[in-house]
Order: structure tokens, then sequence, then C-alpha cells
């Protein structure tokens, strides 16, 4: 049976990038999706956002929804003090497969914990069963349509903190048109946007951050 393209991206790493060496993955994989075949990471330009928004918070606890390839989940990885960690949820078996070596091939594998199931059904079990208490940070990447019901579920299960921050991928291109709507609208939320590129085109894209000014819903008495 002929490869995957995820299967493709991963050997080209196994190939042509250093073991051990996360710089030398994240770099592997953005030159095989710019020169041979796109694929949905977040890529070097928005990834660089993504850096500064790790580095600012530098979080204890952080959670990644939609893992695909592991290419976000090493770049986060790889910013990560001593003794901080990495949820990070993937339903599909097969991309959950291929994020799993592309992890441990990184040499990252000791600060990320890659859950295989859907998020709605991870999200409620963060707490009892991985141990957390409450998220520094989120990076939410996964199904458009499900930004806001996961924001909202992480929410519900008291997992947001006044000061956690979640960071949003494709706000534009694909698009998250219902999140920017609730999000923009949501008094709990502080929102900044940061106008970028989609992942190794010439097409505007932006991510969009938004920080927790309350925790849990405070009953206003
Ligand atoms: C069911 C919701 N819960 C989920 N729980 C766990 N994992 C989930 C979930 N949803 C989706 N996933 C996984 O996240 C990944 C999905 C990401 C969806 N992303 C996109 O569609 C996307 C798409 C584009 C894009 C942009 C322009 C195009 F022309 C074509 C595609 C660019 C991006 O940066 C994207 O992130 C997959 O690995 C999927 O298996
Ligand atoms: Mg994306």
């Amino acid at each position: 049976m002929n490869q995957s393209k995820e299967q493709r991206i991963l050997n080209y790493v196994l190939q042509n990038a250093v073991r051990g060496d996360p710089c030398s993955v994240i770099d592997a994989i953005d030159t095989y999706c710019s020169q041979k075949e796109w694929a949905m990471n977040v890529g070097n330009e928005k990834g660089l956002i993504l850096d500064k928004t790790v580095e600012e918070i530098n979080p204890s606890v952080a959670l990644e929804l939609g893992t695909y390839c592991g290419y976000s989940a090493v770049r986060i990885a790889r910013l990560l003090k001593a003794g901080a960690r990495l949820l990070t949820v993937e339903f599909n078996p097969e991309f959950a497969a291929i994020a799993k070596q592309m992890i441990e091939f990184a040499g990252v594998q000791d600060k990320v914990t890659l859950i295989e199931g859907p998020s709605e059904e991870i999200i409620p079990q963060l707490k009892k069963k991985y141990e957390v208490d409450t998220l520094d940070f989120v990076f939410v990447d996964h199904w458009k349509d499900r930004y806001t019901p996961d924001t909202i579920l992480l929410q519900e299960c008291s997992l947001l903190r006044k000061g956690s921050v979640l960071l949003a991928d494709n706000i534009i291109v694909p698009g998250a048109p219902e999140f920017v709507n609730y999000i923009r609208n949501n008094p709990r939320f502080q929102c900044t946007n940061y106008p970028s590129h989609l992942e190794y085109m010439k097409v505007q894209d932006a991510m969009k951050k938004a920080c927790t000014l309350q925790g849990e819903h405070i009953r206003s008495t």
C-alpha cells in the first residue's frame, strides 16, 4: 500500500534531521513541506509567533489540541523549562503514531505526553487522569469548528486560571469565525491578533491570542 503524506514527511525527517536535535526536525519538516508536499503544520512564520508566546509565558503545563505530525509539539517542547510538560491531543491513530515517532526522534519525549483520543473526551480527564491543576498555555490547532466548544469545555472543567493564555491558529484560513465571535465578545478574555501568512504560502492568515482575565466563573453576588 503506498505511503501517506504524513509517513513521507516522517521519513524525510528520519533521513535528513539529526536525532535529538529539535531544531533540525523543525527545519526538515519546513523544507519538505515548502519544497515537496504542502502540509498543515503551523510552519516557520507563524511558528515564530508561537515561539515568542511560549517564551513569554514560560508555561509549566501546556496543552495542544491537534498534534497532527508533531511539528508544533516539537516546537513548543524545545522551549519548555526543566520539569515543564506539554500534553498534546490527537484522535487520528495514524497521525498519532507519526507524531510519536517525530517527538521521540527530536528527543523531546520526556516533556511531551501524546494523548490519543478526541479532545472533547480528553479535556474532562485532564485533572484526574493527567494530574493537571490549571493550564498555563493552550495551542488550539485542531478542527476549526471545535475551537469554541473546546474553549467552553476548558472553562467548564476549571482548567483555565486568571492569566491562562490560548493561542489559536488559522483565524483567517481556513478561518474560525465562530471562535473569533465568541472570544471577542467574551469579557473573560483579552484578545490580541497576530497577522501572518498561511504556512508555506503567500496567503494571509493570522493567529489570535486570548488571555484569561478571570478563572472560574465568579458568580456576581
Ligand atoms: C473532533 C475534535 N477533536 C479533536 N481531538 C483530537 N484531535 C483532533 C480533533 N479534531 C481534529 N483533530 C486532529 O487535529 C488535526 C486537524 C487539524 C485541522 N487543521 C486544519 O484543518 C488546517 C487547515 C489548513 C489549510 C489551509 C488552507 C488550505 F487550502 C487547506 C488547509 C491550515 C492549517 O494550519 C490547519 O490547521 C488532525 O491531526 C486531526 O486528526
Ligand atoms: Mg493550523
